[in-house]
């Protein structure tokens, strides 16, 4: 039987900043694919049965003896490979040509001459002539200087005499420029030739066969059993929670913790479209007294987060206890989540920040896993929230970490904080969201300072907070750059605030980039 995932293609990752744009930019063609870290076990790759592999690109230089190489088993099982760039230079050194490191990097916007035609490249045109042309985007150091026995070379560029090389017997393509960021404008369509013509996938990795797809893997895990949620109103749990509900129906119940520590009127707003709107079980549990306590007296940002997850999972406990029969724990694990805890098996990444989650559930409750976005990247959960009516406002939202304004009000946490927050935060989002920059932003917040500053109001000298603003712009999360508002909406924004809000004396704008500062501020 055919499904969506037997048409797929293989990433092998040799440590690109744009890997997981490859893997996005091939499931946005509707071809399923996965990552797996280039020395990954090479005895799966045959297994694993892919229709074609993509080697990465990598900060590393393949003219040094011990810099990483692709598995032998890549070029054994006898499919289609692009070497994107650190990938092309590998196929070149171990496929029997050679690569040099020039004087000069190229970085940037650059144009190629098609100098041959193959199956790749063939037709496709930015300017017409004789060789035609293509605008692309190179970051390279290092370059290919003698093609494999077997290749011919298709592309050239000013700099570098081989762009992009092909051998179409083997089907085997090499390209030194990055076909997965659009500034490469026929980027897009490259890669579709390779994974639907050169491949032969078919392309039906969308919202609508997702879907199916998932419905049926539910109802054949979990049967006549009861599953539960942890609903936090985030992105991830409300999609789980549409996906299940239209899976299994009143067999789904939802846990909902209210903290106090979430955005303003979040409480209300979960429970309205969940349980009213889409008429899923939700239990609301109001715990905010219980959070306060609990923080009391503690200002340390991890320990802060250990509380709270440990409170998280002490009520999660009491709620699945109650309800007595779940066997099920359904959990909105997505692939990067996946992706970031494989990583290299040589890797070594430091932990910056224990982010919250719903692991370490106590021994007892020994209830199975439901994670049915463990494959699908954010864009894909969204779309997939579209498609199964969710409102676009709740499927765009920006992310909430679970320790909410827990690790937005440095230091000890109260409630009187944490109110003045969440209505500090609210200006802000509502302005953004008027101004037309929500959407332009990944993540924007406000944050609390325990300091207080002296301002002057109505003649008066006020001593009161100060409130920080953060807005970033990423795709990944891992790096970002803090977004250029406009200063006319910075303005109206921090007089709103100032303005409405008692014990606020100066507001002031975040303007870190990740690295080297991270997004939340603890
Ligand atoms: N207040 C809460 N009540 C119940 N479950 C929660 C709560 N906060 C977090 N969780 C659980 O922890 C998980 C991880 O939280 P996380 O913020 O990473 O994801 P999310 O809230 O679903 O989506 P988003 O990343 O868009 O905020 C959630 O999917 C949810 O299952
Ligand atoms: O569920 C979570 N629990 C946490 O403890 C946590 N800390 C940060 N974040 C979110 O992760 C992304 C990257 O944040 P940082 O640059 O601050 O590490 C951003 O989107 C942050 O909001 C968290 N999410
Ligand atoms: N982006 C890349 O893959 C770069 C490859 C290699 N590190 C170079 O500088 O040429
Ligand atoms: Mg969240």
């Amino acid at each position: 039987m055919t499904s969506i995932h037997s048409d797929k293609l293989l990433i092998l990752d040799f440590g690109a900043q744009y890997t997981q744009l490859i893997a996005r930019r091939i499931r946005e063609i509707g071809v399923y694919c996965e990552i797996w870290a280039w020395d990954h076990d090479p005895a799966e790759i045959a297994a694993f049965g892919a229709r074609g592999i993509i080697l990465s690109g990598g900060p590393e230089t393949t003219t040094v003896a011990d810099s990483p190489r692709a598995p032998q088993e890549v070029f054994d099982v006898g499919v289609p490979i692009l070497g994107i760039c650190y990938g092309m230079q590998t196929m070149a050194v171990q496929l029997g040509g050679a690569t040099e490191a020039a004087d000069q990097r190229e970085f940037g916007a650059a144009e190629v001459s098609l100098v041959a035609p193959d199956r790749l490249l063939d037709g496709l045109k930015d300017h017409a002539g004789s060789p035609p042309r293509l605008d692309v985007w190179m970051s390279h150091g290092d370059h290919v200087s003698r093609a494999p026995a077997g290749f011919v070379v298709t592309a050239k560029t000013d700099r570098i005499p081989i762009a992009a090389f092909a051998d179409d017997a083997r089907r085997w393509y090499g390209v030194q420029f990055h076909p997965e960021v659009t500034h490469t404008r026929q980027g897009e369509a490259l890669l579709r030739r390779f994974a639907v013509d050169i491949c032969g996938c078919a392309t039906r990795w969308n919202a609508e066969e997702i879907i199916e797809d998932q419905i049926a893997r539910i109802r054949a895990q979990v049967g006549s059993d009861e599953v539960i949620l942890g609903l936090s109103g985030g992105v991830d749990s409300s999609v789980v929670a549409a996906l299940l509900h239209r899976a299994i129906g009143g067999q789904l119940t939802c846990v909902f913790v209210d903290t106090g520590l979430l955005r303003w009127r979040e409480g209300d707003q979960v429970m309205q479209t969940m349980a009213q709107h889409m008429g899923v079980k939700v239990i609301r549990v109001n715990a905010a007294a219980r959070y306060f306590k609990a923080l009391e007296g503690v200002s340390d940002p991890e320990a802060k987060r250990k509380i709270i997850g440990n409170l998280f999972v002490e009520i999660f406990d009491e709620e699945a206890g109650k309800l007595g029969n779940a066997r099920w724990l359904a959990q909105g694990t997505i692939y990067p989540d996946v992706i970031e805890s494989a990583g290299s098996r040589t890797g070594k990444a430091h932990v910056i920040k224990s982010h919250h989650n719903v692991g370490g559930l106590p021994e007892h409750m020994k209830l199975g896993l439901v994670e049915p976005l463990r494959e699908l990247f954010k864009d894909e959960v969204r779309r997939l929230g579209v498609a199964l009516g969710l409102p676009r406002e709740m499927v765009y939202r920006h992310p909430f970490p679970g320790p909410g304004l827990g690790v937005r009000i440095l230091g000890e946490v109260k409630p009187e904080y944490a109110d003045l927050l969440a209505r500090a935060d609210a200006i802000f989002i509502e302005e953004l969201r008027v101004a037309g920059w929500y959407d332009r932003t990944s993540q924007a917040f406000a944050v609390f300072l325990p300091v207080k500053s002296v301002g002057v109001v109505g003649d008066a000298r006020a001593y009161e907070w100060v409130i920080a603003l953060r807005a970033v712009e990423t795709i990944d999360f891992m790096t970002a750059h803090w977004a250029h508002l406009p200063y006319d909406l910075l303005g109206k924004v921090s007089n709103r605030i100032i303005n409405e809000l008692r014990n606020v004396s100066r507001v002031v704008y975040d303007i870190s980039g990740k690295p080297p500062a991270t997004i939340e501020w603890e």
